[in-house]
């Protein structure tokens, strides 16, 4: 899907599949189209080409207004108290009464905000108005999860907490889509990614696929050995610290005997790259590239206007 603000081409072709049950990570810098792209699912923005689709057909009204979201604007009545207000919300999508007032009952508790049910939200640290605010997106057990960094600015036991909610929910077959600039927790806790810049997915797929996809690294921790002795060792490319990048027809065995000729060898062990060496990567080979086809192109200007 596309989707411009005047000159700004927030979505570019953005292309992304949630399935059934599945934990998605959506990932990109401040101003990649996260926010944008989820509030065209919610149908509170509209895309100026592309559509978005459920069982796929494209997405009815009645499916969008049931979608549990979380804005990162956030939403909640300041004034208004926590249970009170989630009554309301469920309410308003559709449960009864004594529905909702069990369900709001059972989500504080899991949330573990229960003893502010009678407060007002804004008498509420931060951390704990974001728990209420998820426990608002789940009350009336919506079909698909759209969270909008839902994990920023909580504890690590909220932490948690968030992550076996959205844990359960996918494990009944709701489709999770959130996203969050903690790589560390999406690699942890998403079956698929996807990393998006200037509105286009640039990589995407299984967190285990996107990192096999990368250069391995060698670690090799030598005790008492000089900074640089992996130098000069053939095939080893670039050392950084105990990571050596080796070129693909190194022998790693010929990297082994160069360590233990330079000390005690405490860990040798092949290392895939992280979730966010992977994304400064992808998103730096990006940057290289736009940078390349502008010269390209600026050359080219250059070679027309001379002759
Ligand atoms: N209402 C708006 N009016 C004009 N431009 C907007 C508006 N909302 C977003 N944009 C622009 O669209 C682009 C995408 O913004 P968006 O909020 O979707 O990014 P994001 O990936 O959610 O960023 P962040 O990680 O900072 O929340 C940015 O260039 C932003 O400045």
């Amino acid at each position: 899907m596309s989707r411009s603000y005047g000159e700004v081409r927030a979505l570019d072709g953005l292309d992304l599949d949630v399935g059934a049950g599945e934990i998605h990570g959506f990932v990109g810098g401040n101003g990649a189209g996260k926010t944008t792209a989820m509030r065209i699912v919610l149908g509170v923005l509209s895309a100026d080409a592309g559509e978005v689709r459920w069982g796929g057909v494209p997405i009815t009204t009645e499916v969008q207004r049931t979608i549990g979201y979380m804005p990162e604007e956030r939403g909640l009545y300041p004034k208004m108290k926590v249970a009170e207000q989630l009554v309301y919300l469920a309410r308003m999508r559709g449960l009864p009464r004594d529905r909702a007032v069990a369900s709001v009952g059972k989500w504080l508790e899991r949330l573990g905000v229960e003893a502010r049910a009678g407060d007002e939200v804004q008498k509420l640290s931060l951390g704990n108005q974001q728990r209420v605010q998820l426990a608002a997106a789940l009350v009336h057990d919506p079909a698909i999860l759209v969270l909008d960094e839902p994990f920023s600015g909580l504890d690590p036991v909220a932490v948690d907490v968030m992550s076996e909610v959205l844990r359960d929910k996918a494990a009944e077959g709701v489709p999770v889509l959130f996203s969050s600039h903690q790589l560390d927790l999406v690699e942890r806790l998403c079956d698929r990614v996807a990393i998006i810049k200037d509105g286009t997915v640039v990589a995407a797929g299984p967190v285990d696929d996107l990192r096999s996809g990368g250069d391995a690294r060698l670690v090799v921790r030598v005790d008492g050995a000089p900074d640089d002795w992996a130098s000069g060792v053939p095939g080893v490319l670039h050392q950084d610290g105990e990571a050596l990048t080796l070129a693909p027809e190194a022998d790693d065995q010929e990297v082994l005997r160069a360590a233990l000729a330079a000390g005690p060898v405490r860990e040798f062990a092949w290392r895939r790259p992280s979730l966010t060496e992977l994304y400064r990567h992808v998103v730096s080979v990006e940057d290289a590239e736009n940078a390349e086809n502008a010269e390209k192109a600026e050359n080219a200007e250059n070679a027309e206007e001379a002759a």
